[in-house]
This record gives C-alpha cells, sequence and structure tokens, in this order.
C-alpha cells in the first residue's frame, strides 16, 4: 500500500526561483525511506510540504486516497495524527520552560486525544530508552543524544504511521549518532520512516530506499542496496565516492 505519493511536486518560495522541479515519488507503507542531497538540495523544502506546512505550486501529494491539502481542516487534524516530524536540533526544538513530561505529551493535548497521558509518556520514554524519572526533569538535564530521544518520544506519543526526519542525527557526536540511528532502525520496524540527511552513509545505513535530490530533481531513486552497488547518476556517484568507507 502507497502512503505518500508525489507526483510532479513544483514548488518554488518565489515565481523567480524554482526550487523542487518535477519532484516524484512514492513511500510504501512500512518503508524506510531515505532523501539524500547535499546543501541546498530541497531536502528540509519537500519535507515543509510534506507536513502541509507549504503547498506545491503545482503537482500533487497524496496520503493514502487523499490529496495533502493545507487548507483542509478535517483533512490536516487526521493527517497531523498520523504523520510526526523529528527536527535536527535537540536544543532548539525542546521548550526549555516545561518538564519532559508535559514536551512529550505535547501532541496527545494538541490532537486531543484521550486516555492517561502519563501512561502513554511513559511507553515512549521506555521505546527511546530513556528512564521513567526523566518526566519529571528539564530538557537541559541531558545531553544531546538524550534530548533528541526525548524528541523522538514526542513524535512517537500518539502513535502516527509516518516518521519525518529531517537531519535528526546531523548535530549529534559519531557514537551518539550511531546509537540515535539504531534507534530509528528499531522504531522502522513498526512504522514508516522518510529520513532526509545530507549524509548518504547514514542513510545508507538505516534506509531500505532512497531518494537522490541535486538541485530540486530526483536523480535517482531506489532500493539503497542497487543504488550503492551500481549508481546510475554521476552526482550519486560522487556522492558515494565521497564517503570515506562504505558501511557494512
Ligand atoms: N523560507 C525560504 N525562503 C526563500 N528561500 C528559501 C527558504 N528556505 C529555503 N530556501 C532556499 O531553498 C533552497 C533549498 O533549501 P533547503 O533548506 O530546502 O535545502 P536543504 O537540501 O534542506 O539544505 P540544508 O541541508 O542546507 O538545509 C536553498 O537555496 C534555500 O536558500
Amino acid at each position: 500500500m502507497v502512503m505518500l505519493d508525489l507526483q510532479n511536486v513544483n514548488f518554488g518560495y518565489s515565481r523567480h526561483r524554482k526550487i523542487l522541479s518535477d519532484v516524484s515519488f512514492s513511500v510504501r507503507a512500512g518503508a524506510s525511506v531515505g532523501l539524500v542531497g547535499e546543501s541546498g538540495s530541497g531536502k528540509t523544502t519537500l519535507l515543509r510540504l510534506l507536513l502541509g506546512l507549504e503547498r506545491p505550486t503545482s503537482g500533487t501529494i497524496r496520503f493514502g486516497d487523499d490529496a495533502l491539502d493545507p487548507a483542509d481542516g478535517a483533512f490536516m487534524r487526521r493527517y497531523r495524527r498520523a504523520v510526526q516530524p523529528v527536527f535536527q536540533d535537540p536544543y532548539s526544538s525542546l521548550d526549555p520552560r516545561q518538564k519532559v513530561l508535559d514536551i512529550i505529551a505535547e501532541p496527545l493535548q494538541s490532537l486531543r486525544i484521550a486516555g492517561p497521558r502519563k501512561d502513554a509518556v511513559a511507553q515512549a520514554l521506555e521505546a527511546v530508552g530513556l528512564p521513567l524519572d526523566a518526566m519529571q526533569r528539564y530538557p537541559h538535564e541531558f545531553s544531546g543524544g538524550q534530548r533528541q530521544r526525548i524528541a523522538i518520544a514526542r513524535a512517537i506519543v500518539a502513535r502516527p504511521q509516518i516518521i519525518l526526519a529531517d537531519e535528526a542525527v546531523s548535530a549529534l557526536d559519531l557514537s551518539t549518532r550511531i546509537r540515535i540511528v539504531e534507534l530509528f532502525k528499531t522504531l522502522s520496524a513498526t512504522l514508516t520512516l522518510v529520513f532526509v540527511s545530507h549524509d548518504l552513509g547514514v542513510v545508507a545505513s538505516l534506509c531500505e530506499e532512497m531518494v537522490i535530490l541535486e538541485k530540486g530533481q530526483v536523480v535517482e531513486s531506489g532500493k539503497t542496496r542497487d543504488i550503492l552497488t551500481a549508481p546510475q547518476h554521476p552526482y550519486t556517484q560522487r556522492l558515494l565516492a565521497s564517503i570515506p568507507r562504505m558501511p557494512a
């Protein structure tokens, strides 16, 4: 079953400059898909479109059978429940004045999901490998990696179908990055994951499929294994050559 489907999506922040050109790809339910490209290739912009924060200038984005329409309140409520983001910076993405309990429970509140919120937060904390007493503490008491676990707990607390992660491990040091990639890998067993990164190595170790973006255009997409063993496009070949050592 196709969960997200993009057909000939075009977008520019202004009429004079196109940022995304004819972007088409789909994400199957349960898949883990990496969106890879260098800085400025349009990855974050594409994710903003997928979150409904921007609208394509032309082309369509579908969620299941429905067109993603940011102006359709009923659809967006359903969509926000199904699709949750994780952002790059675990320092700025968590409100320093709120306890971890309130931070993680925020989607339950904004999506008006009934039920015991402490239980849901406890389950989310367990899923990301943090102790239950984290609930009563504040973000500044945690390391960067632990903060990213808190952000991931917030993303999964409402049991979404899809996680959209934007450079979610890029701000972390190498050993923490490896552990958070492992966490995403565990979560991707039960979720659909769209993982945006400039780091082909990280995406190769995490995602079964990839979409390679160059200057707002998809230059190659398909199974990670196929792309790594036989990259077709010169841009992909250059990206691959820039990885110091291929991941296992
Ligand atoms: N709000 C905005 N208004 C105008 N132009 C923007 C805006 N946001 C991004 N851009 C431009 O769109 C292009 C693509 O940016 P985007 O952030 O989507 O790329 P990216 O691949 O995510 O890069 P990075 O990894 O550096 O964030 C860039 O040229 C950028 O300057």
